[in-house]
């Protein structure tokens, strides 16, 4: 069962906290994980997927302008009926990156996706909206990043084996 993470990155952080959520993911057996950036993606292989986890960098306490234009383009991409959910970066505590998180989900639902988090359900540590990882992450923001990873992929099996 296919899962892709797709990151806008410009700087690297985003790109680094997507790699490690992929790690998480790629321990659930029967679940192929792909991580791309906007910039150079498989399609074939994202329109197969059951899952796509989204993350992009705070701008201006929202997301990135590019994450926006991709999204606002991605009329060719099936994204309707996939499970959904979400990861961001920050320079500082408080930058935003909850927003960021609330944006991407609103785009996600505009398409059609099935959003989920984890939120307190799954138990800690807690993912409220998603990951949120200052720059790329301290040792506790990767670890969580990694559960993240982990427990998205359960629940792709989960809803769609
Ligand atoms: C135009 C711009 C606006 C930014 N605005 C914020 C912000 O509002 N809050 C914040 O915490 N960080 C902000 N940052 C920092 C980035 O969110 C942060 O460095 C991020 O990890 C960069 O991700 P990347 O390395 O994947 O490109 C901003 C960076 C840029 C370039």
């Amino acid at each position: 069962m296919k899962l892709a993470i797709l990151y806008h990155s410009k700087t690297g952080n985003t790109k680094e906290v997507g790699e490690i959520i992929a790690v998480g993911a790629r321990e659930v057996t029967d679940v192929e994980v792909k991580c791309m950036s906007i910039n150079d993606i498989d399609y074939e292989y994202l329109n197969e997927a059951k899952t796509v986890i989204f993350g992009c960098p705070t701008y201006y306490a929202d997301f990135s302008w590019q994450m926006k234009k991709w999204f606002d383009e991605s009329w060719g991409c099936k994204l309707g009926g996939k499970l959904g959910a979400m990861f961001a970066t920050e320079d500082y505590l408080g930058g935003g990156a909850d927003f960021t998180l609330l944006t991407l989900a609103g785009h996600m639902l505009v398409k059609g996706m099935l959003v989920y988090s984890g939120g307190s359900a799954e138990g800690q540590p807690y993912t409220h909206y998603g990951v949120v990882c200052i720059k790329n992450g301290d040792s506790e923001q990767r670890e969580r990043a990694k559960i993240f990873g982990k427990r998205i992929a359960l629940k792709t099996i989960e809803l769609f084996k």
